[in-house]
């Protein structure tokens, strides 16, 4: 009695929180008060769909309509119209700015340089992630810094930005206008003198848990290669992905690096388990249901919330280290935060830190070796480099890094066409004004990176070439405006991880191209797909021989 008794008032309380989200967040008010405010002003778009929950199933529901072109050879080919054909159609019908609905969240898509620089270099605290993110993601990312906002973010932002965002691990020059705003940044400057007093585990140190991580990666192709008589057919994607993982491991969790390869293998499975949901977005009250899915999200969260506090149990009574984890630890401990918040606090960032730099640095490491494998010639060029500055069996340093213009070419014109984070969204949480644009409050921005990496007016007639010559004189002089190169986002919230992803894909790609040469395997399909990241669905296959 008491059980039914105990349903029949969990069905109400879920219908009624259905209900009031339906009013509030709403299918019906609020979409139509901001549709009307761009109305105003001109800004048109398709019509809502109260069925469309996330981006895939607007894919399917137009697909009929365009062919995607995943024909194309994978050097001339453009992403963003094979991943977003609606889009391109979108853009055509209505022009560079538009609305559009994903379930009932409403969308500015924006892709008009002067509204997109403005958008990308607001720094109120009043425009950040979008909340329908801190809500889907909250089991996997808690409150860290990648879907925080407001002072709390501004926080995690102080704590972690000097570990990650500094010469430690800068040895490329960073874009022109990231660098113009440090030089601006009183605050970043000071981080970085304070930062320069500590001893922590370095450039070198990172260099070489990284050259660590490559090596275990190749002794496992070379095993192949010798055991298949001298040619392996090898889908490098899972490899990408350990020696991604493997790398944050150590830096996270230094010494305690097995125990952290256990926490994220706990957090793959959550991201596994939480893409499987689909259409959260648009239907309202179904967050409050206690699925089968969420228990096991629950579980898994647990698991790793308990694995790491474990970790920070036993650094408290060993020597200190000096990795992420422990700059994450003493920044909390001297922040005056109650138990509870400092362990959670400790706990978010270092599942923020991994699922930030995990996926994306794997698949673009997979992207640009995809592409190597394609052209020939550029494969060759960048070898030379390489054994040039290196000579062959040696560890690349800080110093040499630098010296191989070619190979961060390549990476640059890889991750201009091949962008793991394919749109930087934003909510503003009050009325705002972008160019001539007046966003009202709860509207949702959307900057699509992989559109703008590839916009014939931007790049020129071959934009969706692979043509690493372009970026011969730096990003200023690869396209008409530099602010929309933006693989790490721009802004106050750019990545923090963006020289460590440098640093690992330079170390990476020079010692496969010092060992290997490789061509891409008649298997393999050009499959680009959106999912957390861009990726390659059906996985890149390449023949590879010692050279
Ligand atoms: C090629 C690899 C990577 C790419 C393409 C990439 C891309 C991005 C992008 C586009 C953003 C900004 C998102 C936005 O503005 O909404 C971002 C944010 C961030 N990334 Fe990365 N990332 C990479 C690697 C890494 C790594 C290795 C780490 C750390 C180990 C990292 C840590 C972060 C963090 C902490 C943020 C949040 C910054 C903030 O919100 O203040 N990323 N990343």
């Amino acid at each position: 009695m008491a059980l039914v008794f105990l349903i029949s008032l969990a069905a109400v309380v879920i219908t009624f929180l259905g209900l009031l989200e339906l009013l509030y967040s709403g299918l019906v008010l609020k979409p139509e008060r901001l549709r009307s405010a761009l109305r105003k002003q001109g800004i048109r778009g398709p019509g809502p769909s109260l069925l469309l929950g996330n981006i895939s199933e607007i894919r399917k529901s137009q697909s009929t309509t365009v062919k995607a072109s995943t024909n194309e050879p994978p050097v001339i080919h453009n992403c963003a119209a094979t991943l977003f054909p609606f889009f391109e159609q979108w853009r055509k019908q209505y022009g560079p700015v538009f609305v559009f609905s994903l379930g009932s969240t409403q969308i500015l898509y924006v892709s008009q340089a002067d509204v997109v620089r403005e958008i990308t270099t607001c720094t109120s605290l009043e425009f950040g992630k979008p909340s329908y993110q801190q809500k889907e993601l909250g089991p996997l990312l808690g409150q860290g810094i990648l879907t925080s906002n407001g002072k709390v973010w501004a926080r995690q932002r102080k704590i972690l930005a000097p570990e990650l965002y500094t010469d430690k691990v800068k040895v490329t020059s960073l874009t022109p206008f990231i660098m113009f705003a440090l030089n601006k940044s009183r605050f970043i400057r000071y981080l970085l003198q304070r930062w320069s007093g500590r001893s922590n585990l370095g450039l070198q140190g990172m260099m070489s848990l990284i050259t660590e991580s490559t090596t275990v990666l190749l002794s496992s192709w070379k095993s192949r290669i010798e055991k298949e008589g001298g040619v392996a057919e090898i889908k490098i994607d899972e490899g990408m992905r350990s020696f991604s993982g493997d790398v944050i491991s150590r830096a996270c969790f230094g010494s305690n690096y097995s125990k952290g390869a256990e926490i994220f293998l706990r957090l793959s499975a959550l991201q596994v388990a939480m893409s499987k949901k689909s259409l959260s977005i648009g239907i309202p009250g179904m967050r409050y249901m206690p699925t089968k899915k969420n228990r096991e999200e629950w579980a898994l969260e647990k698991d790793v919330r308990n694995l790491i506090l474990e970790i920070v149990k036993e650094r408290k009574e060993t020597a200190h280290e000096k990795d992420l984890l422990q700059m994450v630890l003493e920044s909390a401990e001297n922040s005056n935060l109650g138990q509870d918040a400092m362990d959670r606090f400790i706990v978010d960032n270092c599942k923020n830190i991994y699922l930030a730099g995990y996926e994306t640095t794997a698949v673009s490491a997979t992207w640009c070796l995809m592409l190597l494998a394609a052209n020939k010639e550029w494969q060759d060029r960048v070898r030379a480099e390489v054994l040039e500055v290196c000579g062959s069996g040696c560890i690349p340093d800080a110093d040499m890094l630098r010296k191989m213009k070619l190979l961060n070419m390549v990476i640059h014109e890889s991750l201009r066409l091949y962008p793991p984070v394919a749109v930087v969204s934003r909510e503003t949480f009050k009325d705002m004004k972008f160019g001539d644009i007046i966003v009202p409050k709860g509207l949702n921005v959307w900057t699509m990176v992989v559109t703008l990496h590839t916009d014939p007016e931007v790049w020129g007639p071959d934009a969706y070439r692979f043509n690493p010559y372009r970026f011969a004189k730096g990003i200023t002089g690869a396209c008409k405006f530099p602010h929309l190169y933006m693989p790490f986002g721009v802004g106050p919230r750019v990545c923090l991880g963006q020289n460590l992803a440098i640093v690992e894909l330079k170390i990476l790609i020079a010692l496969v191209l010092s060992e290997f040469s490789f061509s891409l395997s008649p298997k393999y399909v050009h499959s680009p797909a959106l999912r957390l990241v861009i990726e390659p669905e059906r996985g890149v296959d390449l023949l590879i021989k010692m050279l």
